[in-house]
């Protein structure tokens, strides 16, 4: 295995998405690379690459995205890429990223988490409790739907999808009242579009919200040793108890579950959260645990939910 650094006449190969975020990302990770190890930008090359999830998302616009595929929708293609070694690493937003990944493949580097709160996104930038009595708020994603349909089941949601640009015509279009971003997103962005952050509190994020891992072959010890140099130990705990936490409910991008680790000293505290589709009902608890049994705490959190639930608790009412 080649242990030398990238140089420009032969470019560590940085796979990823080609969406506005998704390539902030991979230059965010550029950057943290060429620092780390004295590198010009032209010892990297990013490699965009278009996945199943870009192609039919474009498609069917209209459509919910949980109708269109499964988990992996958005990295199958990326990690194909790096199992034929056509890139090196990939980076991704570890929202979207399955919780196991396929032989051969690694993702234990995470760049420092970012805001993890969700945003209230309007034209005016009014905060949340100024929505009216039942306004159209826009998501595409069945954690904010159920969330906000528990507080606020006067409300409609409808479907909305597309980028952050998109999102904004179709608000200023009236398509919908309000929509929520992540705040990682739009910071990672620049984007100074007016929102009011919601805090964890009050609307508990999707398990990893704000993270960025990137993933690379088990086997190469030059990418091992390059990413280690930029892993964040604290973000990589906290992940790893919420995706200990997403695997035990056996989530995936249908199930609405919010999960939020945080590290006070030489602990960890986990909260985590179950929703009925329809917002019906909200399920809530916390743990905490020495943060070497961050992982178990999450197996943990989930078991108990899971009991409280009983069996066809995620169903869709009527
Ligand atoms: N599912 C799309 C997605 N994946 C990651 C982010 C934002 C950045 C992050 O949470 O890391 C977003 C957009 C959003 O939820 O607003």
């Amino acid at each position: 295995m080649n242990q030398s650094l990238p140089t420009p006449a032969s470019p560590l190969k940085i796979g990823t998405r080609g969406s506005p975020l998704a390539l902030a990302q991979a230059h965010e990770t550029r950057a943290r690379l060429g620092a780390a190890f004295d590198l010009p930008a032209e010892a990297f090359e990013i490699v965009v690459i278009k996945t199943t999830g870009d192609d039919r998302a474009l498609i069917d616009a209209d459509r919910p995205l949980k109708e269109i595929g499964n988990k992996g929708l958005f990295t199958k293609e990326i990690e194909e890429a790096l199992l034929d070694s056509s890139i090196d690493i990939a980076v991704h937003s570890m929202k979207d990223m399955p919780v196991e990944q396929p032989e051969g493949l690694l993702l234990d580097c995470y760049l420092p988490r970012e805001d993890v709160r969700d945003a209230f996104v309007t034209v005016g930038g009014k905060p949340f409790f100024e929505l009216r009595q039942g306004a159209v708020v826009g998501t595409s994603s069945l954690r904010r739907k159920a969330q906000l349909l528990h507080r606020r089941p006067d409300l409609k949601v409808v479907e909305f999808r597309g980028n952050v640009q998109t999102r904004m015509r179709k608000l200023a279009e009236g398509v919908a009242e309000a929509t929520f971003l992540a705040c990682a997103g739009l910071n990672r962005l620049g984007l100074d579009i007016p929102r009011v952050a919601i805090e964890a509190e009050e609307m508990l994020p999707a398990v990893a919200q704000g993270a960025i891992g990137i993933e690379r072959r088990a086997q190469d010890a030059r990418t091992k040793r390059m990413l280690e140099a930029i892993h964040h130990v604290p973000t990589g705990k906290r992940l790893a108890a919420e995706r200990a936490f997403l695997a035990a409910l056996d989530g995936s991008c249908e199930t609405p579950i919010a999960g939020l680790a945080l590290l006070e000293g030489n602990e960890i505290w986990l909260r985590g959260e179950i929703l009925r589709p329809d917002g019906s009902e909200c399920l809530v608890d916390s743990a905490r645990a020495p943060v070497a049994q961050g992982e178990a705490l999450g197996r943990e959190l989930a078991e108990r939910l899971l009991e409280r639930a009983g069996p066809g608790f995620f169903e869709f009412q009527g």
